[in-house]
C-alpha cells in the first residue's frame, strides 16, 4: 500500500512574493486526491515541495516519519525514491526513443542487467498500451502518448507516491478520460498514494477520493470529495461551474462586486458524478474500502450536503452495519441499534479475467473487513451535527495558532 503523506502549516514565498501560507492537509495512504485551483496559484510549486525541489521556508512534509523540508540530503534521496512523479509535458528526452526514456531511471538508480531493465520496462509500457513504440522519439508521437511514457517512467521505481501535474493539459476530452480511467485502473493495481493537480473540473468530479482547493494563498478547503463537490463557497461554485462572475477574476486579487455573489449565490451546486470505477478484469481498488471506513469515522463533522452524499454511497447492508436508518433525507441519520459487529464475509480478490471475459463483470462492494467499534459510532456522543461553523473552519482553513 502506498504511504501516507502529511503535510503540516507549509508556506511558501519567492522572494516578497508569498505564494501559499499554512497549508495543511493528509494524503491518506493509497487514495486518490486531488489539488485544484486556478491558474498561478501555486499548485505546481506545491508538488514539487512535497518531492523536495522546493524548499518551503515554515512547516512539515512527513513521509514515513521523514520531514524532509528539515531532513539531511541522503535521507531526502532515500524518501525520493518513493515517488513517481508525471510532470506536464511528460519531460522526457527529445533524443531519446520511448524505450530508454522510461528505462532511464533503472539505469540511473538501480544496478539491474539489462535483461531485467527490458522486462520491466516492457511491462510498464503495456500497463499504459504503449506496446509497439519502443523505438519511437517524443517528438513522433501525440501527447496523450508523451503523457503515458510519462507515466511508464514514474513507474519504473515501483513508486509508492505518485505526483502528476495536469495529466489533462494538451488532451481532448476523450484521451482525458482515458487517461483518468488509466490513473485509476493504475491505482486498482498498485494501491500508490495518488495526487493530481489539475484545474480540469471532468477530473476532479469523477476520479478523486478526496479535493483540495488553492486561492487566495491558502488552501479554501481540502477533505472527502463530497464536500467540495457539495460546497456552496463562491470561488467553489464559481470554479465548478466555469462562471465568470464570482471572487475568482483574472488577476488573483480581484474583488467580487455585492451583485457578483448576488448572481453566483443563485447558481446551483451541480450535482454528483459517480466516480470512475476500476475497469471489469481489474483488481478491485482497495483504497474504497478503507476511504469508507475513514470517511465514516468523521462523518458528523462534515457538512450535512456532504453527508448526505456519502450515505448514498452506502448499500442497505452498510447502513444496517452502521446502524444508520433515515440515510439521505435531508436530515442527520438516525442512529439505530449498534450493530453487534459481524465477521465480514472474507473474500480473496477477484482474479483478473481474461480480455474476453471481461464485459458485464458485476460490481462488487465490499464490507470492510474492519468494521466500526460498535460502541463507538461514528457519530456518537450527540445526536446533533457539530455546529455549521466549527465544520465550515475544519475544511476552510484555520489561522495559523488556531485550534
Ligand atoms: N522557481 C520559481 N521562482 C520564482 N517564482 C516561481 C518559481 N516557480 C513558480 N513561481 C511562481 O509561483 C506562482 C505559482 O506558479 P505555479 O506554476 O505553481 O502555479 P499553478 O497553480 O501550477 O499554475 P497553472 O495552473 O497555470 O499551471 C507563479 O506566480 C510563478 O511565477
Amino acid at each position: 500500500m502506498g504511504v501516507e503523506v502529511v503535510v503540516d502549516g507549509l508556506s511558501k514565498s519567492f522572494g516578497a512574493q508569498s505564494i501559499w501560507r499554512d497549508v495543511s492537509l493528509t494524503l491518506p495512504p493509497g487514495e486518490i486526491s486531488v489539488l485544484l485551483g486556478p491558474s498561478g496559484t501555486g499548485k505546481s510549486v506545491f508538488l514539487k515541495s512535497l518531492v523536495g525541489l522546493l524548499k518551503p521556508e515554515r512547516g512539515k512534509v512527513v513521509i514515513n516519519g521523514v520531514d524532509i523540508c528539515t531532513c539531511p540530503e541522503r535521507d531526502l534521496y532515500e524518501v525520493r525514491k518513493l515517488f513517481g512523479v508525471l510532470f506536464q509535458d511528460g519531460a522526457l528526452f527529445g533524443s531519446m526513443n520511448l524505450f530508454d526514456n522510461i528505462a532511464f531511471p533503472l539505469r540511473e538508480h538501480t544496478r539491474k542487467g539489462e535483461s531485467e531493465i527490458r522486462r520491466i520496462v516492457l511491462e510498464k509500457m503495456e500497463m499504459v498500451g504503449l506496446i509497439g513504440a519502443e523505438d519511437k522519439l517524443p517528438g513522433e508521437i501525440s501527447g496523450g502518448m508523451r503523457k503515458r511514457a510519462g507515466l511508464a517512467r514514474a513507474l519504473v521505481l515501483d513508486p509508492e507516491i505518485i505526483l502528476v501535474d495536469e495529466p489533462d493539459s494538451g488532451l481532448d476530452p476523450v484521451r482525458t478520460v482515458l487517461l483518468n480511467q488509466l490513473i485509476v485502473d493504475l491505482n486498482a493495481q498498485i494501491d500508490a498514494t495518488i495526487l493530481i493537480v489539475t484545474h480540469d473540473i471532468n477530473t476532479a468530479r469523477t476520479v478523486p477520493d478526496n479535493i483540495g482547493m488553492l486561492y487566495r494563498r491558502s488552501l479554501v478547503m481540502y477533505g472527502p470529495r463530497e464536500v467540495l463537490l457539495t460546497s456552496a463557497e463562491p470561488a467553489v461554485v464559481q470554479f465548478l461551474n466555469g462562471r465568470p462572475d464570482g471572487p475568482i477574476g483574472m488577476s488573483e486579487e480581484k474583488d467580487t462586486s455585492p451583485g457578483e455573489l448576488a448572481r453566483l449565490s443563485e447558481v446551483a451546486v451541480p450535482p454528483m458524478m459517480p466516480q470512475l470505477e476500476v475497469t471489469p478484469g481489474m483488481p478491485e481498488r482497495t483504497a474504497v474500502r478503507r476511504r469508507k471506513e475513514r470517511v465514516l469515522r468523521q462523518l458528523r463533522t462534515l457538512a450535512p450536503s456532504a453527508q448526505q452524499e456519502i450515505l448514498k454511497t452506502l448499500t442497505p447492508e452498510e447502513l444496517a452495519l452502521y446502524g444508520i436508518s433515515a440515510p439521505a433525507t435531508g436530515s442527520w441519520p438516525q442512529q439505530s441499534e449498534p450493530a453487534t459487529a459481524p465477521a465480514w464475509p472474507q473474500q480473496a480478490a477477484p482474479a483478473p479475467l481474461p480480455q474476453d471475459e471481461v464485459a458485464d463483470v458485476p460490481q462488487q462492494v465490499r464490507p470492510s473487513p474492519h468494521p466500526r467499534d460498535p460502541e463507538a459510532p461514528p457519530w456518537a456522543g450527540s445526536a446533533e451535527p457539530e455546529p455549521v461553523e466549527s465544520s465550515r473552519r475544519r475544511w476552510f482553513g484555520r489561522k495559523r495558532g488556531e485550534q
